[in-house]
């Protein structure tokens, strides 16, 4: 098959991919049509905090299972082996932890942005500092998320490239602009039941053709794609089960845990239990979409193995030959091809989507509200979904001035996510865990975090490419002027949330016993969880209430200034225990 041919689609694969539209767009007006008719922030940015687990559940899924993962988790598969699987095991601490330490807190808290925690530990400056720095995180990102599907189709199918990516940005900005967080989290639900249909569908057709699953695994097990347990203890090999095993729980904590995105779910449950319960619900269906997308890159292999030894050195080929196998798959199958391409838009739209919102509340409730004259809350829900709108053009101009990274594009995405996740992460866990760490300490250890985070994700990129593009040898030798410098540089890329979380925290307390660590009373209450409370649990009581963590069933009283209800004795915060 000639790599020259562009596949061609039937008009029954546009209506399907139309279809994708219409729906989305249909639910966005049925939100703006029905219920408050979004006229309230609260409505708007936190769907009047109304929401129930399964539509939670499935909308914290899409938020971050984009075309990335289902373009980006095959080619993992088929070019290194199924070692990637192991980023399940991270799925369970990676829940378990955000259900039972940082939704209790931030849900008690009645926030309506995850940054307003910051505030109420700290100080306003680090809530602007760890809102600034969300809002860089999720704008790269997002440019990636609607790049990738638009540019792989582009280059296998023909599909008029700046159109796809016109017709779904405008789309999407429509229907958040005018449906608020209501519509974002049920055509969320919507896109994530395409998306699984789409990988189902590649999964079945390719084992069909490859001639049965018996067929498949010999194919898979002669091209030895099964990978297994990896326990090099090297954090500089790319995927072993450490790196993904335990490096993947900080990045699952950033995005589960303290990303604004999910938070801002957690917080539209209409109780604690169901947003607790809905995080609980994530678990099978992330490992059903990591399964799905290691399946099927299992089965391309199984089905292309000849001729991806041909090809796989043009490291241009990539990105796109997963679309380019499955289009290959699929064609003669009118509507399957129309399925892919909607299931890969379904995943760029609920993703982006989801970021378009989560960027207007923060930036209104966080950046705006706080620093404007009180306004009206028509006013207020006017300029959020202004700011909605301009979140999704800023997202479209990124998509125009972003160009696919020659690697693959879940390595960039999780590059991303980890490098400023990790930092975010780090400043809500020295919060949360270490009463004694005060405002200065959080902020300098949040640039720490930053600056350790992109030197060795820009130091990566540079000596990687070093070695293949034309920088002197001076410089090269500068560069990595030591070998430590190098090992450094080679950390794997699963690492970059963990270690930048940590540097925030160590530098966090550092810094903050420096300067002066925080008295017990002047912690604000209901903000810090006695980790070590619970991790000490075999210490007598009386040696746990000097560390701080006292007995629980402490009685809810209404704090005037701060409106919000938070345990309090007459002499030390009660904790949830
Ligand atoms: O946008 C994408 O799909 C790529 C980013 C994936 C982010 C992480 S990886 C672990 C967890 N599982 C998912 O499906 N997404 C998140
Ligand atoms: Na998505």
């Amino acid at each position: 098959m000639d790599p020259s041919v562009q596949k061609h689609f039937t008009v029954v694969d546009y209506v399907i991919f139309a279809l994708l539209l219409v729906a989305s767009m249909a639910i966005g007006l049925y939100y703006a049509l029905s219920g408050g008719r979004q006229r309230t922030t609260q409505e708007f940015l936190l769907a009047d905090r109304s929401m129930s687990c399964l539509p939670i559940s499935l909308s914290l899924i899409a938020s971050f299972q984009s075309a990335v993962a289902i373009v980006g988790v095959p080619a993992e598969v088929f070019v290194h082996g199924t070692q990637y699987w192991f980023i399940g095991c991270a799925y369970i601490l990676g829940l378990l932890i955000p259900a039972h330490v940082f939704i209790p807190v931030l849900y008690r808290l009645r926030l309506s942005s995850a940054y307003q925690y910051l505030e109420l530990r700290f100080s306003k400056t680090v809530r602007i500092c760890g809102t600034l720095t969300f809002i860089f995180q999720m704008v790269i990102y997002m440019a990636v998320c609607v790049y990738t599907p638009a540019l792989a189709l582009n280059a296998v199918t023909g599909f008029e490239l700046w159109g796809t990516v016109l017709a779904t940005g405008l789309v999407c900005t429509l229907y958040t602009t005018i449906g608020g967080l209501k519509a974002v989290i049920w055509t969320d639900v919507f896109q994530t039941v395409v998306m699984f249909a789409g990988q189902l569908a590649v999964i079945v057709v390719g084992v069909q053709q490859t001639g049965g699953v018996s067929e498949v695994w010999n194919k898979v097990w002669e091209g030895n794609r099964i990978s297994g347990l990896n326990l090099n203890p090297d954090p500089t090999e790319r995927h072993t089960f450490w790196t993904l095993g335990v490096g993947g729980v900080f990045l699952m904590l950033s995005l589960y845990g303290v990303n604004q995105a999910q938070v801002q779910r957690y917080l539209s449950a209409r109780t604690e239990k169901e947003a607790v319960r809905s995080c609980y619900m994530v678990f099978p269906s992330l490992q059903l979409a990591l399964a799905l997308g290691c399946v099927m890159g299992l089965v391309m292999f199984a089905r292309y193995f000849s001729l991806f030894i041909r090809l796989v050195h043009q490291v241009y080929f990539r990105p796109r030959m997963v679309i380019y196998f499955v289009m290959d798959m699929l064609q003669g199958l009118p509507g399957l091809p129309g399925l892919f391409i909607a299931c890969l838009f379904s995943g760029a739209l609920s993703t982006i989507s989801s970021a378009f919102n989560s960027l207007a509340t923060v930036t209104m409730e966080d950046l705006i509200k706080p620093h404007c004259p009180p306004m009206t809350e028509a006013r207020a829900t006017m300029v959020s979904k202004a700011l909605a709108l301009s979140y999704g053009l800023l997202c479209l101009a990124m998509a125009f001035l972003s160009h696919l990274m020659a690697d693959s594009v879940l390595q960039v995405a999780l590059k991303i996510l980890g490098m400023v996740g990790g930092p975010i992460l780090g400043v809500f866990c020295l919060g949360m865990f270490f009463p004694w760490s005060n405002s200065i300490g959080a902020v300098a250890g949040l640039a720490a975090g930053l600056v350790v985070a992109f030197w060795v994700g820009i130091g990566s990129i540079v000596t990687r490419t070093s070695s293949v593009s034309s920088l002197s040898s001076k410089c090269q030798n500068v560069l990595i002027a030591t070998s430590g410098l190098k090992r450094f540089y080679s950390l794997s890329y699963m690492w970059y949330s963990g270690f930048s979380c940590i540097t925030v925290i160590v530098i966090g307390l550092i810094i903050s016993f420096l300067t002066g660590p925080m008295k017990e009373e002047d912690v604000a209450p209901g903000t810090v969880f006695p980790l070590l409370g619970k991790l000490l649990w075999f210490v007598p009581e009386r040696v746990r209430k000097r560390l701080c963590c006292v007995t629980p069933l402490g009685h809810t009283v209404r704090n005037t200034t701060k409106g919000n209800p938070f345990y309090k004795s007459q002499n030390c915060f009660y904790y949830y225990c």
